[in-house]
């Protein structure tokens, strides 16, 4: 637990459960967030004590959220699930049912804006890479692909002389070897998003961010530049609007 954690005095839980993990912080006004992983609720020992309250987000089905809830309320702690809406914050979402939209993508949009007022793509490299575009307070839409290590397995296990490994490329270069071929062509493809995100915005202004988070964003690093910013903690950021 962090220094600036105080123990005496009881402390907000931050808690983006995604698909392969769940990630989170405790919030103390004006330090950064001190990001965790875990693989359930019950691997968060800050629970037992310094929390009395959970802020929390989640992509998985409904049971596993509920166990999640529960686990909390059991403690008594008290619960906020946040959901996506069709506005926020004066953000409104581009979906006609904006409850589809995923409450990851909605929180790394909410807190982008806290960033910049620029016109700006969020970029979420996680078990599936989502893309998003928001121009002045308006969600215009976006994208979903595999993420890569899904996508290294989609190809290796539906083509039989496919095979691949599981090294994470540094550099986009061509490969020369099956398994270099797997591994840079699925690079390509999701910098082929962020290509994409630059032509897009640089239509709307000639000034645009481009922020990349989640568990892959080290893949996109060779992407950054000065448009490109890894920003590793959008998703825990967002869930602190509503702590
Ligand atoms: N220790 C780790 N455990 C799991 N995934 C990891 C780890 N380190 C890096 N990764 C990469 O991070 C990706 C998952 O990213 P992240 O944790 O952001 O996803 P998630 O939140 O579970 O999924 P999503 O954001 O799609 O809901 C995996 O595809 C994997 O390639
Ligand atoms: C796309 C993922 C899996 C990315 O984590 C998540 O945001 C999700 O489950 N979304 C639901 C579908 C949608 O966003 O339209
Ligand atoms: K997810």
């Amino acid at each position: 637990m962090s220094d600036l954690v105080n123990s005496s005095t009881k402390n907000t839980l931050l808690l983006d459960v995604g698909n392969s993990r769940m990630k989170y912080a405790i919030k103390v006004s004006g330090a950064p967030l001190l990001a965790k992983h875990c693989k359930d609720i019950e691997d968060i020992p800050e629970l037992n004590n310094a929390i009395d309250k959970v802020v929390l987000g989640s992509v998985k089905n409904n049971e596993l959220t509920q166990k999640t809830i529960l686990a909390c309320q059991q403690r008594g702690i008290e619960v906020v699930e946040v959901t996506t809406q069709s506005s926020e914050f004066e953000i409104c979402c581009a979906y006609v049912h904006p409850e589809n939209l995923g409450v990851d993508r909605w929180l790394a949009i909410l807190a982008a804006r806290l960033h910049t007022q620029l016109p700006v793509a969020v970029i979420d490299a996680g078990t599936a890479l989502t893309c998003d575009l928001v121009v002045e307070n308006r969600h215009l839409g976006g994208w979903i692909v595999p993420g890569f290590s899904m996508m290294r397995e989609a190809v290796t296990s539906k083509a039989d002389r496919v095979f691949g490994d599981s090294l994470r490329p540094t550099q986009l270069r061509l490969g020369t070897s099956t398994q270099e071929c797997v591994n840079m062509g699925c690079l390509a493809a999701l910098s082929g998003i962020v290509n994409e995100a630059h032509r897009l915005l640089s239509t709307h202004n000639q000034h645009y961010c481009i922020y990349i988070c989640g568990g892959d964003s080290d893949l996109l690093a060779s992407q950054v530049d000065h448009n490109v910013i890894i920003k590793p903690n959008l998703v825990l950021e967002g869930l602190g609007r509503f702590a």
